[in-house]
């Protein structure tokens, strides 16, 4: 029997870079090819019974451009992976290619090690098995539930967008299923026996911004005690999704974009760059063209990450998927002992409903609902949608130093932790960092909370700081301003949760913050939901 090695086109005019490839790719025990031209390489993909695992071309080519055959082999081979390698600095092409169907690239000059990762990558995707990893059991089927045709287009894309490297930028109303989605393209990706990271971008405090995304060296700073890796050395081989990414600071802006073009990074304090292999996938729920054209984001890096977009719909345009969606969520709510359904009439109400928070507010809905309901059955009244919708705060602000009884009785509690969704690993600054580091910057951070103190909890977000009601009068200096911070922080958040009644999507929106944020916040000052 004649052992079959996996076999590689190489297309290029340059003698010597076409050399170099092919020994690399030859030492990796790879059979090889070699064309020219254009020309040559159609004739060689056209041979019968010769299927490449992966065409690896140069852009500019005698008779034509790379980008022809990155559309021919896309449409016609479509289990072979094509890379390009693309002149140095030349951004533009690269995201061309991904554009017209390439899966990755390389810039010149070729760095080897990154030429490695690349094929192994590509191999992994054309024999449909991760690497180093037994066969594949069958995909698990999609965690995106629905019916409806928007959907159902979005799995196929999903399921297109998974063979390649190309960088997605997600967008979609908070809750509406764009870190669901983004999991769902690494696990279906060659990549899915590696790490998938998400990053919360709006949560993490710039000053620990850049020890949190590259890592830093032991003594890089006070408190550096150890050598620590950052996402991108946690997300090596897989995917990191860099969520809300519109509130990265335009600083923090320059380095990721470096990072995401050379694929190197540099661990605070370390004097030499280290290669990382990490597919981007990034999200937000704001128009980052927008934020482009006002100054917020920089455009270069928003070309660099938007190659592909992914739209999520919100749940009001896609209300067949109800049914659905309930039954998965009620499935979870339920036990092997107790079921629980939902009560006549109970999904025409939800119908009505139009879902500001999405699948995740219908998820803290039925939560909600299953705590008022009588021997498991959720009726109309306790989903309590008209109250979800009102949106009051009339209650005056305590002072800082008189906890509310609310606050007394939700820390006597016995607590449940908030989850991530999913139960999957988020990450945030307290993953990486020296809780003390982390708490002291993280409060000091919070100087605008004294500000949102004074303010009534459902302020229309339009009105400006100037409209806003006057500060709390204060008689006596807090001998601890970040303590006596977190205190009003807590407070209000505290509030905001007992006024819809632990409602985390609609808290965040009082608050005029992401539920994410939320999220963080609630964690940072140990808020946590009392039993219900
Ligand atoms: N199509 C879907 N099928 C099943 N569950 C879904 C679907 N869409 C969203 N969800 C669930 O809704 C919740 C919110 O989803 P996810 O966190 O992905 O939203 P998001 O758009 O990333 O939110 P945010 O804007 O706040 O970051 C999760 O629990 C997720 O599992």
């Amino acid at each position: 029997m004649t052992v079959r090695f996996p076999r590689v086109l190489v297309v290029d005019d340059e003698a010597d870079l076409r050399e170099l490839l092919e020994l690399t790719l030859l030492k990796m025990g790879l059979e090889v090819d070699c064309a020219a031209t254009l020309g040559e390489a159609r004739a060689l993909l056209a041979q019968a019974g010769v299927e490449y695992q992966l065409v690896l071309t140069d852009m500019r080519l005698p008779d034509g451009l790379g980008l022809e055959l990155v559309r021919e082999v896309s449409a016609s081979h479509r289990n072979t992976p094509i890379a390009v390698v693309t002149a140095f600095g030349s951004a533009e092409n690269a995201v061309v290619a991904l554009k017209a169907g390439a899966f990755d690239y390389i810039s010149k000059p070729v760095a080897l090690d990154q030429l490695r990762v690349m094929v192994r990558s590509a191999l992994r995707l054309s024999s449909g098995q991760p690497e180093d990893e037994a066969p594949a059991a069958k995909p698990a089927a999609s965690r995106l539930r629905g019916n409806s045709a928007v959907i159902e287009a979005l799995r196929a894309q999903i399921a297109r967008l998974a063979r390649s490297m190309a960088p997605i930028a997600i967008n979609g109303e908070s809750g509406s299923g764009k870190e669901l989605a983004a999991r769902e393209i690494h696990a279906q990706s060659s990549r899915a026996a590696k790490p998938f990271i998400a990053v919360n971008c709006g949560a993490i405090p710039e000053a620990l911004m850049e020890a949190e995304f590259f890592g830093y060296r032991k003594g890089a700073f006070t408190g550096a005690a150890d050598e620590r890796d950052g996402f991108f050395q946690a997300a090596n081989g897989g995917t990191l999704m860099l969520d809300e990414v519109a509130d990265l600071p335009l600083a923090m802006q320059v380095k990721l974009l470096r990072a995401i073009q050379e694929r190197r990074v540099r661990k605070i304090g370390a004097t030499a760059e280290e290669p990382v292999d990490v597919r981007i996938i990034s999200a937000t729920h704001k128009n980052l063209a927008q934020c482009v054209e006002q100054g917020s984001f920089r455009q270069d890096l928003y070309y660099r990450l938007n190659v592909i977009e992914l739209s999520l719909p919100p749940l009001r345009e896609r209300l067949d998927d109800l049914p659905v969606l309930t039954d998965g969520i009620l499935e979870r709510l339920g036990t092997f002992e107790s079921e629980v359904r939902l009560g006549e009439g109970v999904l025409d109400a939800l119908r009505s409903y139009s879902f500001p928070g999405n699948v995740r507010e219908l998820e803290n809905i039925l939560e909600r609902a299953l705590a008022f309901a009588n021997d498991g059955v959720i009726e109309v009244a306790d989903l309590a949608l008209k109250g979800a919708r009102m949106v009051e705060a009339t209650v005056p602000l305590p002072t800082p130093t008189t906890p509310t009884p609310y606050l007394a009785a939700t820390e006597a509690a016995a607590m449940r932790l908030p989850q991530t969704d999913d139960g999957a690993a988020t990450h945030s600054a307290t993953d990486l960092h020296p809780p003390s580091m982390v708490t002291g910057l993280a409060a000091a951070g919070a100087g605008g909370v004294l500000a949102a103190a004074a303010a009534p909890l459902a302020l229309d977000s339009a009105q400006t700081a100037a409209d806003w009601p006057p500060l709390p009068q204060i008689d006596v200096l807090p001998p601890n301003l970040p303590d006596f911070l977190n205190r009003i922080e807590r407070e209000l958040i505290l509030r905001a949760l007992a006024q819809t009644q632990f409602n985390r999507t609609q808290a965040a929106q009082l608050l005029g913050i992401s539920f994410r944020q939320l999220r963080y916040q609630m964690q940072k000052l140990d808020i946590q939901e009392p039993d219900t």
